[in-house]
């Protein structure tokens, strides 16, 4: 088989199910146009979250995620690990805002993920625009996995009951500082994403990379402007016994001291839905899910989220949740 040197682009105004299909059985990522969001709307995003780096440092630790059991707010360069490695990003990480939640004895310790956000002061305007691009990337997302499922011939509605009440929105804001000075490359090292669908939005500076079917290296995802970049993550991998995968992607870090920044927003149900499989054709063809015990997929969604933010912020788990273990 070729390597794809570009990826799909998909077009949800007018999609083909055919092409949607193969991207998502053969790639695993694609560009999404046609989805209706604006270049205004994503250029107010990325400048908001501009604006949010460029606030004095100090204003930005006022919101660590030290400071939140639940997860929330500011991680500095080098906080973060992936794969038992630093990545080289400072990032802010929003969900949904709900009151703090401590789960009592007996219920899955996932529960500590809902509370509030941590919000800055001097930049009112984040909170709004954030939680309103939430809003709007959830609908765009719920259409195209609507579409997905139909493409690969099961029932659309499937898993919309695992998005009623509180679905676990998840929205990111990251700047890539450039080079870490030791000269390593990892801006954020190879994983895969927890839940449904993620729908990513980037500057013009490269970076992203994606790991080719055959496991054999990456490609380099160009950016398309007004486009997002989609990928497969874990759950649509449980959920279909890996007829589709979720993809292994990277972030390399920009060279010298150019910044690059994105904000991924990652589409995922209720904390304690169960991902039952989708009666769909292809389920005879397919082949199980990734067994890495270094990675284990949980159907019910909490568990694989939480699998997540333990991995990536160790310093949050020794502070806030010593005793935490995944199931
Ligand atoms: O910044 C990017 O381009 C991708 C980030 C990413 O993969 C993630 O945060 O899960
Ligand atoms: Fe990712």
């Amino acid at each position: 088989m070729s390597q794809p040197t570009s990826l799909p682009v998909i077009d949800l105004s007018a999609p083909d199910r055919d092409a949607l299909h193969r991207a998502a059985r053969d790639v695993g990522f694609f560009q999404l146009v046609g989805h209706g969001v604006t270049a205004a709307e994503q250029s107010r995003l990325l400048s908001t979250a501009r604006d949010f780096f460029a606030m004095p440092e100090a204003d930005r630790l006022a919101l660590d995620n030290l400071n939140s059991p639940h997860f929330r707010g500011y991680t500095r360069i080098g906080n973060e690990h992936t794969q038992g490695r630093r990545d080289w990003r400072d990032q802010l990480d929003i969900s949904n805002e709900l009151p703090a939640r401590v789960p009592a004895p007996g219920e899955p310790p996932y529960w500590w993920l809902e509370g509030p956000n941590q919000w800055p002061t001097a930049l009112p305007e984040l909170r709004e625009v954030s939680l309103e691009w939430m809003g709007r990337l959830s609908t765009v997302a719920h259409r195209l996995l609507h579409e997905l499922l139909a493409a690969v011939g099961g029932p659309e509605d499937f898993y919309d009951a695992a998005f009623s009440g509180h679905p676990r929105n998840h929205l990111k804001l990251v700047r890539y500082p450039g080079r870490a000075p030791q000269g390593d490359d990892q801006g954020v090292g190879v994983h895969k994403d927890y839940g449904f669908l993620t729908l990513l939005l980037t500057d013009e500076v490269p970076g992203l990379q994606v790991e080719t079917p055959d496991g054999q290296g990456f490609i380099d995802v160009p950016n398309l402007p007004g486009a997002f970049v989609v990928n497969l993550g874990e759950l649509l991998e449980v959920a279909t016994n890996g007829y589709l995968k979720a993809t292994n992607h990277r972030v390399v870090s920009p060279p010298g001291s150019r910044e690059r920044y994105s904000a991924p927003f990652f589409y995922n149900p209720r904390l304690d839905a169960r991902i039952a499989p989708l009666p769909f054709p292809g389920a005879s063809d397919a082949d199980g899910v990734t067994q890495d015990p270094d990675n284990p997929l949980f159907a019910e969604f909490g568990w694989n989220e939480l699998k997540g933010w333990v991995r990536a912020h160790p310093t949050v788990v020794r502070k806030h949740h010593p005793e935490l273990t995944i199931a």
